[in-house]
């Protein structure tokens, strides 16, 4: 428990440079550890030093110019095992007699502050020796309880509240209370938890982000920072970062543009990075980046949080993107990992293209989401019995996720068969807000759209496409609730014994269906799975259970995988291998209810074997930077990740 304190200067610290070898994390705003100005100032209270705690107190020498200065609290992990490129953080090894440097020195925090320190507070689980050794008699209530108990009374807690997003401020004030007991929870009951801190309760989080803002869990970068993004992102409280998620708020879930109340976005996604992938929190930067909303209602709300101005568009959109694309590589290194999520896909494409080639980027609305579903249909073989390369494939939806799902299937059939792309991609069908998409359409086409422009007459209605297409899967990628009517199923199951229906779009109120209609109106036929979730739904006495298929399957085992092989760069192949072991993962008790994908009870264990065979596929192309390659990769996966389990302190 050390805290790396920009202003201390404890004068008999040993000064230990570049030989550092030690552990050495912690860091929070500087509110929660209070500094030591000199030796006089030493006992103060909320600081125990060396002498009080007995620990070892390491100060260190950081390099610093004028105008490179560190951010006030910085964790780094010199140990870590985990890739990330970070090295000689402080720029102790490299300093020159000429470079301004700022004395640092290590404190420990103690006492009141411990408690609202959320990396290292317990609470209750203190021992009655912690509680001796960090001055925290008094101050907590004489009963000790384990983690598991918290666990259980957070749990019991939680269930007392009837509002959705009621739970989700619970949790949220958790985390900033007790990450490890937030991660716990999280880990430990993660079926029931995942709808709250994520989909479908943190889109209704986003829209209210502005009226339940309490502290900040990740970086605003608006346009009034621009040429300063680099002071910005030092800032931030850590600076050994291995992930970020980076939105720009304009398509949220199913629910348009949210501008900066995008947050939860990115906030919720790296939750799930650490319970579900391992990652461990202070390597995880939630970003949102600001350049106004055309969303009326939050430009005339009083409590929206963001810039009252609408979008940025064109150049002024780019230069600030690269601007930050820029300073992230130069602050954490070649090697962070940086998902791009949410954005509207007037720019996702293109911001996926310009840094697909020089940064470690991935867009999960289009990779991620391609990868999950793709491991759902090569699952649902098993089900359907029919291969990939026989199935017809109909999209509600042209835009990330349609079209991103649609290239990736179009991708494993041709490799699968040896045959060419343009031919893969001719059972491949979507319709868009205008129709289905086709030739005589192609002029006025999107790009990413253009090669599923296929010979057919127009299309108007779903139906319509449905009858003519024959498809064997329909795939909602719409953003639409309720677009997959009655009649849409039911023209599905005329055609398919076994239908695939998915229906992708978030929140549960953008649902193209529900579970119960797709099975009702499928007379218990659909294999069925949907974005966000719902419960198992009973149909003529035969109790039918929907599966999730939503990204939180594939990015946290990706990221790990990227991050653990020290990947330089994402490709294609690694969501083919994603989707390959997510869809091994299948169980036949799990097809034996009409699942294609595993519970995400055991969603650990699934990401551990992911990020393997992601990491595999980084080594064999090239592309991991980490040497020698670990020999067993699930072993060193599993290693790598994060527990939440309690340390205890000297
Ligand atoms: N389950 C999961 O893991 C994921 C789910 N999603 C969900 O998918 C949805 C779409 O996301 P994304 O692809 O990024 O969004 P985009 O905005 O990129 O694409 C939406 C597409 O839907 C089309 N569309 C909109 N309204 C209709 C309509 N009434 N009828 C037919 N087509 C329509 C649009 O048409 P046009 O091009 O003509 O405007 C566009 O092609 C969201 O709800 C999102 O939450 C996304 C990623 C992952
Ligand atoms: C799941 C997800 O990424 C989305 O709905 O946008
Ligand atoms: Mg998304």
């Amino acid at each position: 428990m050390i805290s790396l304190n920009r202003t201390s200067l404890l004068s008999n610290s040993g000064v230990n440079g570049s030989g550092i070898n030690a552990r050495r994390q912690r860091c929070r705003p500087p509110a929660y550890v209070k500094v030591l100005a000199s030796r006089s100032n030493q006992d103060q209270k909320g600081i125990a030093t060396s002498e009080r705690s007995g620990s070892a107190l390491v100060e260190s020498t950081l390099k610093e110019t004028k105008d490179h200065a560190p951010s006030s609290c910085v964790s780094v992990d010199l140990d870590s095992t985990v890739g990330g490129g970070v090295k000689d953080v402080y720029g102790e090894d490299s300093a020159t007699e000429d470079q301004l440097v700022t004395p640092w020195a290590v404190s420990v925090a103690s006492g009141y502050n411990l408690l609202r320190y959320p990396h290292h507070n317990k609470g209750l689980a203190f021992s009655e020796k912690e509680r001796d050794a960090h001055y925290l008699r008094g101050l907590l209530p004489p009963t000790v309880v384990s983690h598991d108990l918290q666990v259980k009374k957070m749990m019991h807690n939680i269930r007392q509240y009837q509002v959705p997003l009621q739970k989700y401020m619970a949790m949220m004030d958790l985390q900033e209370m007790n990450e490890r007991l937030f991660y716990k929870l999280l880990i430990d009951n993660v079926e029931e938890l995942l709808p709250v801190v994520y989909t479908p309760t943190v889109g209704e989080a986003c829209q209210k982000y502005g009226s339940i803002f309490r502290r900040p869990q990740g970086l605003f970068i608006s346009l009034k920072e621009k040429g300063r993004i680099l002071e910005v992102l030092k800032n931030w409280p850590e600076r050994s970062i291995q992930v970020i998620v980076v939105t720009d708020g304009e398509r949220i879930l199913g629910l348009g543009d949210l501008g900066c109340q995008g947050m939860g976005i990115p906030v919720g996604k790296l939750s799930l990075y650490t319970a579900l992938g391992g990652v461990r929190p202070s390597a995880c930067l939630p970003v949102t980046i600001d350049v106004g909303t055309n969303n009326e209602n939050l430009l005339n709300d009083e409590f929206y949080i963001g810039l009252r101005q609408r979008r940025a568009t064109g150049q002024e959109y780019a230069e600030l993107l690269h601007e930050f694309m820029t300073a992230v590589k130069q602050i954490y290194g070649e090697k962070v990992l940086i998902q791009f999520e949410d954005f509207a896909n007037h720019n996702a494409f293109d911001l996926l293209e310009k840094y697909g080639t020089t940064h470690l980027v991935f867009n999960d609305d289009i990779q991620g989401t391609a990868s999950v579903v793709l491991a759902g249909l090569v699952a649902a073989q098993k089900l359907a019995g029919r291969t990939l390369a026989d199935h017809r494939f109909l999209f509600l939806g042209a835009g990330e996720a349609g079209t991103g799902i649609a290239g990736l299937i179009a991708l494993e059939v041709s490799k699968q068969t040896g045959a060419p792309l343009e031919e893969t991609r001719k059972n491949i069908w979507l319709v868009d807000s205008k129709g289905l998409i086709v030739s005589s359409r192609k002029e006025s086409l999107q790009h990413f759209k253009k090669p599923w422009a296929h010979e057919h007459e127009p299309i108007k209605e779903l139906v319509d496409a449905v009858k003519s297409i024959k498809p064997t899967v329909l795939i909602g990628t719409s953003g639409v609730g309720g677009t997959f009517t009655k009649e849409v199923v039911e023209a599905m199951a005329a055609l398919n014994e076994k239908p695939i229906i998915l229906s992708l779009s978030n929140p549960t109120s953008q649902s193209e269906c529900t579970a119960e209609e797709a099975y009702t109106w499928s007379q218990g036929r659909a294999i069925f799975a949907s974005g966000s979730p719902f419960a198992p739904v009973e149909y003529e006495g035969k109790v039918y259970v929907p599966g999730q298929a939503n990204n939180a399957y594939i990015f946290p085992g990706l990221g790990l995988g990227l991050i653990m092989s020290g990947a330089i760069r994402v490709h294609d192949d690694m969501l083919l291998a994603a989707s390959e072991a997510l869809a091994a993962q299948v169980t036949q008790e799990n097809y034996d209810k009409g699942l294609i994908y595993p519970p995400f009870a055991n969603i650990r264990k699934i990401s551990a074997h992911i990020a393997a065979d992601v990491a595999t596929k980084a080594y064999e192309l090239g592309l991991a930077t980490r040497v020698p390659r670990p020999d067993d990769l699930v072993k060193y996966a599993e290693s790598c990740m994060y527990s939440p389990a309690y340390r205890n302190y000297r």
